[in-house]
């Protein structure tokens, strides 16, 4: 703020309307009674500030400067979450100041983050992704094929997971490896990386996030393997890009450096029929119906009635424990607190309680649970709806109804925040007439080594990776003619639990006479969520080619010629085996 402006030494005022995720010791008395909490930006030092005061005290020990701060909405309807980028500082009463919470930690809510490093320190999990030929085979292949860019260097392996990458890198002639992994993997890491004795003095395992973690020195080049479902499912991205700004020494390299989302209108009758028989099962038992017991403190019995096949359970169960410990963020006037999870399955009944002391809240909002929206409603106080998921499988590319576009990502220029939200225009022309059931998703990403590119692909009629492909389904066809465009939108909104909320629209234009008028025949419309894609592997696989009909390239992808001098050490790869059930990736 200028001083011409006479605004230098002015205050805002506002009174919060709700205060539940202010933590510091002398605020975490009031996170209930918000009433009588007032925020205040001022700018007295010429630094922006936002302070809190109570009965017109003001509360130390929490303010936070605008400056280096990032603004989260939490819901559509609810509070907005101030924070700073790189963790508030707290004061301590003894003076001190404790770095808390990172960036990580502000848009990731805990028990999301949990669960997630939960999957990945277990081994069953990388060795998962170790057995993805495709995959690890590539990536293999790009380093040692561009030693040029490994050898002498220093490298941070973002996210190492087992430590493989790291070994790659080291192979490759890299100077020093810094494997930066958040999971219990890193324990195991360590002692993988321990018995290559001649790699592991080049390689140090480093327990932690990226976005917390400090290094002795910076990266000329960063590796990483953060994609997940279509590319961007899970958000490790955000933390490859943190990595980017925190670790890498200007016009330093990024293995991968680009990321590519394509897309294309799919028609698929019998995927149409399977999900909406599915909708009509989960629709069944998703209607809850809420008694309301009132001993004290006031408990809440949520009953789902209706249909609940066995292969379900474990699903509402797991949404219950999510459920848990997370609505602290959406219910930001009163504590709301679950007692207890599971009581009662007795077939096709699950009960859950959970104590919400009074006041209750007016409202609740938000939709950041996973696959699931939290409603209010006076009469029956809560009301739990299921979000559709997108399905994952491998398809005949035939199923495609045009040629696909793509939307790229370039890792060396974007923004952490424009992974927040990402808005894709789309726009086909159909190359047969048919019934258009939704839009069919895969990535690539590309390696660009000084001696060689590479691109790894997920697409669809290429050997397949553990990520298969992706397809979101429409709640109603659309019928296309030959040469008739396909216009819509793809536009993608970041939760809490390190995925999306995806908005699908897809409609068809008017064709033939009238056409210039730009009139839309028929459009549909849906709300996905990418958190936790349906994994379609129980179905007989829709594509399988023989070999001998495979197109020539997509064998020699297969194979992954290594274009390097060291034959011998690309021994060390283990042959490819099958890829197995569902996956975060
Ligand atoms: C897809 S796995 C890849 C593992 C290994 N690099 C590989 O290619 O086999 C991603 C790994 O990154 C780790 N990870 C995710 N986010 C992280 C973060 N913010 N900081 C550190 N590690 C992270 C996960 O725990 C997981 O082990």
């Amino acid at each position: 703020m200028d001083d011409s402006s006479g605004l230098k030494h002015k205050e805002l005022e506002f009174t919060l309307a709700a205060v539940s995720q202010l933590s510091s010791s002398s605020l975490s008395s009031s996170s209930s009674s918000s009433s009588s909490v007032i925020a205040r930006f001022s700018a007295d030092s010429g630094v922006a500030e936002l302070r809190f005061h109570r009965d017109s005290e003001f509360i130390d020990g929490f303010n936070v400067d605008i400056g280096t701060s990032q603004l989260f909405k939490l819901g559509p309807v609810q509070s907005l979450c101030v924070s700073e980028s790189f963790g508030a500082r707290i004061h301590l009463p003894n003076g001190a100041i404790a770095a808390s919470k990172s960036k990580f930690d502000y848009k990731i809510e805990p028990s999301s983050a949990k669960m997630y490093f939960h999957y990945y320190g277990q081994l069953l999990h990388q060795q998962n992704m170790l057995q993805d030929y495709v995959r690890t085979g590539t990536y293999y292949a790009a380093v040692i094929e561009n030693r040029v860019d490994f050898t002498g260097r220093v490298v941070v392996d973002v996210g190492a997971g087992s430590g493989i990458l790291s070994l790659f890198a080291a192979q490759a002639g890299a100077k020093h490896v810094y494997a930066v992994e958040a999971s219990e993997m890193a324990e195991y890491a360590r002692k993988l990386i321990a018995g290559n004795p001649a790699l592991a003095q080049r390689i140090t395992v480093i327990k932690g996030k990226v976005e917390e973690v400090e290094l002795a020195e910076k990266a000329d080049i960063l590796i990483s393997e953060p994609m997940g479902t279509l590319l961007v499912n899970e958000r490790m991205l955000e933390s490859y890009i943190i990595a980017r700004d925190r670790f890498l020494v200007p016009n330093g390299k990024m293995f991968p450096s680009i990321g590519r989302i394509h897309m294309a209108p799919f028609s698929d009758e019998y995927l149409f029929v399977e999900i909406a028989n599915k909708k009509l099962q989960e629709y069944s038992f998703l209607f809850t119906h809420v008694n309301v017991l009132r001993p004290s403190p006031v408990s809440c019995f949520i009953k789902f009635q209706g249909l609940l096949p066995e292969t379900h359970l474990k699903h509402v169960i797991y949404k219950c424990k999510i459920m848990l410990s997370t609505p602290m963020l959406v219910l930001s006037a009163t504590e709301f607190s679950f007692h207890h999870a599971l009581i009662n399955y007795t077939g096709c009944t699950v009960d859950f309680a959970l104590y919400v002391p009074p006041p209750y809240p007016e409202e609740i909002a938000g939709s950041f649970l996973a696959a699931t929206e939290l409603l209010w409603c006076r009469s029956h106080p809560i009301v739990w709806v299921c979000i559709p998921r997108p399905v994952v499988d491998a398809f005949d590319p035939r199923l495609l109804v045009s040629p696909p576009l793509c939307h790229v990502i370039d890792f060396n220029e974007i923004k952490e925040e424009d992974l927040f939200e990402i808005d894709i225009p789309l726009k086909f022309i159909a190359s047969v007439g048919t019934r258009v059931h939704g839009l069919a998703c895969w990535f690539d990403v590309l390696f660009n080594g000084s001696a060689v590119q590479r691109w790894l692909t997920t697409a669809p009629g290429a050997p397949t990776t553990h990520w298969y492909q992706i397809r979101c389904v429409l709640s109603q066809p659309i019928y296309v003619l030959a040469g008739q465009e396909i216009t819509g939108r793809l536009h993608m909104i970041a939760h809490n639990a390190q995925s999306y909320t995806m908005y699908l629209s897809l409609s068809a234009k008017m064709w033939g006479p009238g056409a210039v008028q730009g009139g839309i025949l028929q459009t549909s419309s849906g709300k996905l969520d990418l958190k936790e894609p349906y994994y379609r592997m129980s179905q007989p696989q829709s594509y399988t080619m023989a070999q001998d009909q495979q197109p020539q390239q997509l064998l020699q992808a297969q194979a992954i010629p290594i274009h390097t001098e060291d034959l011998d050490e690309a021994e060390l790869l283990q042959q490819p085996s099958e890829n197995t059930g569902p996956q975060l990736q």
